[in-house]
């Protein structure tokens, strides 16, 4: 029996991680927040996620090179994957009818040429942030056998595979939140071989059983052994060990051939060592799962104890694959996972709450041509798989009491010393003075010394008690300072009453502003193509922004500007200066409000860190300095307490204003698609021929809109600057790199060409209403527009 090489050892940060706290059951938080970038990949309104696919073809080996066996596979860009047709058969009539080549796209597609660590980067390393916010993630490797799974998911030594690059990427995550947060970390390794399940780590216990948790649906291997990991150097130890209790076979198809499924599981736990008031701790799962190979007894050559296995792999692998075709078609009620274990043990990563990528190999050669196009067709089945993605947080109920007790044990503290002081200075004052004397004898007269001594006790006992009442005022009016601050950020539109819709409102000014920004410009642009003075109406709009700025005492007046234009402005513009006026007046109320909240807030925390710095010079005992100490502690508490709700206030609010930035673009792309729609209406009305370089641009315009979107960008990027409109004559295709772009050398922006497109509009159909004339395609080009 052949082994396969030990997981490489690669040294990296260490994280320490701490003992596992006391948990509660799994409950489902449904909010995706703190996920930003991943969530882009997300539906939101559903939280679907779609199964992510990548491909991956490997080099021709060199027996494959030696036999002289050509390519057949080839990936043509990042996403798109081609599979050629053997050279034609000449007797074969029906196979020269076949189509040349066959072509598949996916969310990734790496060729020959790619090494592991982008594969890593671009498959695994984003859903490394997903697992420590607490999601279930599953990266697997799908393919015919010899086609490079075990070299994409455990690699070796000199080059490990994405098994170990994630992990010690994990390690080196927490170490560097360890500041913060607290994490728990355990693994476990088993393999399906023969149908049954062994434990990688310890195979000695024999084959294990799946149980199926009735309450939470999850699929769990009894007996299997988890292990709390808390350094790379243990984590590389238990993978080379897992790896050699591996079975691997030489075959005719692959001198070490996986003859078993490899599931490697990591659990994180995380949770956060500031106080949390909330008590959760995020439970993540990563899955990291090399598949065996999908065989043909042909090209194996197995017999017996081979054959055998070869049969049980291929049966799994037709189940993954039945599973695969049912889901890929929506009928996740029909899905049969409980054919194999293979598929039960997948289930949650194909169906359930889970993060899932699907590495998908094949070989290049025309000899495996029937094994990548089946692989092919399955991987493109699979981008139709989606998910449900849920957060996990476990609830830590001791976390909170803990946080309230040691609030409640500072108070008492606090408590417990004050009335100590309290009872020495009436000792103080029964041993000297008359009221309290123990003995009840004559008092005793105080000499001047000691007169003078006991006075100034007091009064620094009276300076210290005012001191501490100023400093908790000062502290309780920087909370509500802070909360203050908050609301003034929140609130944009008292009128409305909705706090957290503050910012919301104040992006909505400003993309109202710009509307109506439009009205004016077209109609600034209008008035210029008739040859009438122009107006400067967004001078005086950036006047008045300027003199509201300034505080200048009636920024009214400059509107009323008597006109000196015989015409009066059209209703519609009329209206939109309003409209501008009112929004540059409310913009800069609200600046004003925030700046001096503050200016106030400022002031505040300057006051308290003078009294902080006075008041132990004011402190004599130790009682008084552990007083002082624990008082400041419970403010510290309190106003962190109030940060982090504030963060996560505004967390929530950054959200909702991305989301507001989405819908603008996409009025934005609207806008755009009316005007070129339009524009190519009216030329084709005015019976214009549109010149060719143009009806090219329009085309790849037209086709960017059906890419996916970062297809989209490289392709338009590099289409247009292919072209270029230098304002002089009809667009030119621009074949030199240095005559690319403007004058300057830069492309002009997407938004200087619109701008352009639409200003030509407006100037074509203010001409061409004008009697007699018709104003033509040509001269339109020519137009020299400034947007
Ligand atoms: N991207 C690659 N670059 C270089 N060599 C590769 C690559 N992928 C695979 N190989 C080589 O091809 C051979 C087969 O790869 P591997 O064992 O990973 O296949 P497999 O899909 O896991 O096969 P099986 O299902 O039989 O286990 C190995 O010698 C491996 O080193």
């Amino acid at each position: 029996m052949v082994k396969k090489a030990p997981a490489p050892l690669i040294s990296a940060g260490r994280a320490t991680v701490a003992p596992p706290p006391r948990v509660l059951p799994v409950l489902q938080d449904d909010s995706l927040t703190d996920l930003d970038d991943l969530e882009s990949s997300t539906n939101k309104t559903n939280k679907q996620s779609r199964l992510t696919v990548a491909l991956r073809i490997r080099p021709l080996s060199k027996q494959e090179k030696d036999k002289g066996l050509t390519k057949i596979a080839q990936a043509v860009d990042s996403q798109m994957v081609v599979l050629h047709e053997p050279e034609p058969d000449r007797n074969d009539p029906l196979r020269q009818k076949r189509q040349q080549e066959k072509q598949f796209m996916f969310d990734m597609a790496f060729d020959e040429f790619i090494d592991q660590d982008e594969v890593y980067n671009k498959t695994t390393k984003d859903i490394l942030d997903f697992v420590l916010g607490g999601y279930h993630a599953t990266i697997f490797a799908y393919g015919p056998t010899g086609a490079g799974k075990t070299h994409t998911m455990v690699g070796y030594n000199s080059n490990p595979g994405i098994m170990v690059r994630a992990l010690n990427d994990l390690f080196q995550r927490m170490h560097e939140a360890a500041e913060e947060d607290q994490f728990d970390v355990t693994m476990s390794y088993l393999e399906v071989y023969n149908e049954n399940i062994r434990d990688l780590l310890r195979p000695g216990t024999g084959h294990l059983d799946l149980r199926e948790d009735a309450r939470t649906n999850e699929i769990k291997v009894a007996g299997l052994l988890e292990v709390k990991i808390t350094n790379t150097d243990m984590v590389m130890n238990m993978l080379q060990k897992g790896n050699k209790n591996r079975t691997v076979e030489a075959t005719a198809a692959n001198a070490t051939s996986s003859r078993s499924h490899a599931l490697l599981q990591v659990n994180v736990h995380r949770r956060s060592k500031l106080k949390d008031v909330k008590g959760k701790v995020k439970a993540g799962r990563l899955f990291m799962i090399d598949l065996a190979g999908s065989e043909r007894a042909s090209q194996t050559k197995n017999r017996g104890q081979r054959l055998n296995e070869g049969a049980h792999i291929n049966r799994s692998l037709l189940a993954l694959a039945n599973c695969i075709n049912a889901l890929a078609k929506g009928d996740a009620k029909y899905v049969n996972f409980r054919d194999s274990k293979l598929t039960r043990l997948l289930k949650d990563a194909l169906s359930g709450n889970c993060k899932t990528v699907m590495i998908a190999h094949i070989a290049p050669s025309a000899v495996q041509r029937e094994e990548s196009f089946n692989t092919l067709v399955y991987a493109d089945r699979a981008k139709n798989i989606s998910n449900k993605l849920k957060k996990n947080v476990v609830d830590v109920k001791y976390h909170v009491t803990q946080y309230q007790e040691i609030i409640n044990d500072l108070k008492g503290e606090i408590q417990r010393l004050k009335t100590k002081i309290d009872d020495d200075g009436d000792e103080l004052v029964g041993k000297k003075g008359s009221k309290s004397n123990p003995l009840g004898g004559p008092q005793r007269k105080l000499s001047p010394e000691e007169e003078a001594r006991r006075k100034a006790e007091q009064e620094a006992l009276a300076r210290l008690k005012a001191l501490q009442d100023d400093l908790v005022q000062t502290f309780k009016k920087q909370m509500d300072l802070k909360l203050e601050l908050l609301i003034v950020i929140l609130l944009a539109n008292p009128a409305r009453h909705e706090l957290l819709d503050v910012e919301n409102s104040m992006l909505a000014l400003a993309m109202e502003y710009e509307r109506q920004e439009l009205v004016v410009k077209e109609y600034e642009a209008d008035l210029a193509l008739r040859g009438r003075k122009p107006k400067n109406l967004l001078a005086k709009l950036d006047k008045l922004r300027e003199n509201c700025g300034q505080n200048s005492p009636a920024p009214d007046d400059l509107m009323d500007e008597p006109d000196t234009d015989e015409d009066d402005d059209p209703e519609d513009v009329a209206q939109a200066m309003d409209e501008l006026t009112f929004i540059i007046r409310e913009q800069t109320r609200y600046d004003d409000m925030k700046a001096d909240i503050e200016k106030q807030l400022d002031e505040c925390r300057h006051k308290a860190k003078v009294l902080e710095e006075e008041l132990p010079q004011q402190i004599n005992t130790q009682e008084q300095r552990e007083v002082y100490m624990l008082l400041l502690r419970v403010h510290e508490l309190e106003i962190e307490r109030t940060e982090l709700q504030r963060d996560a206030l505004l967390r929530e609010h950054q959200l909702r204003r991305r989301d507001l930035l989405l819908v603008r673009h996409e009025m934005q792309r609207n806008l755009c698609d009316q005007i070129i729609t339009r524009q190519r209406q009216l030329i084709s009305d005015n019976g214009g021929a549109v010149p060719e370089d143009l009806e090219k641009l329009y085309e790849v315009y037209v086709q960017e809109l059906q890419l996916p979107n970062r297809e989209r960008e490289q392709r338009l990027s590099g289409e247009l600057n292919l072209f270029r409109y230098d304002g002089s004559g009809p667009a030119t295709r621009v074949t030199s790199s240095k005559s690319r772009g403007s004058s300057d050398g830069k492309l002009p922006s997407l938004q200087n060409q619109q701008n352009t497109l639409f200003i030509k509009r407006q100037a074509l159909m203010t001409a061409n209403r004008r009697p007699n004339s018709n104003m033509s395609i040509k001269s339109f080009l020519r137009m020299d527009v400034n947007p």
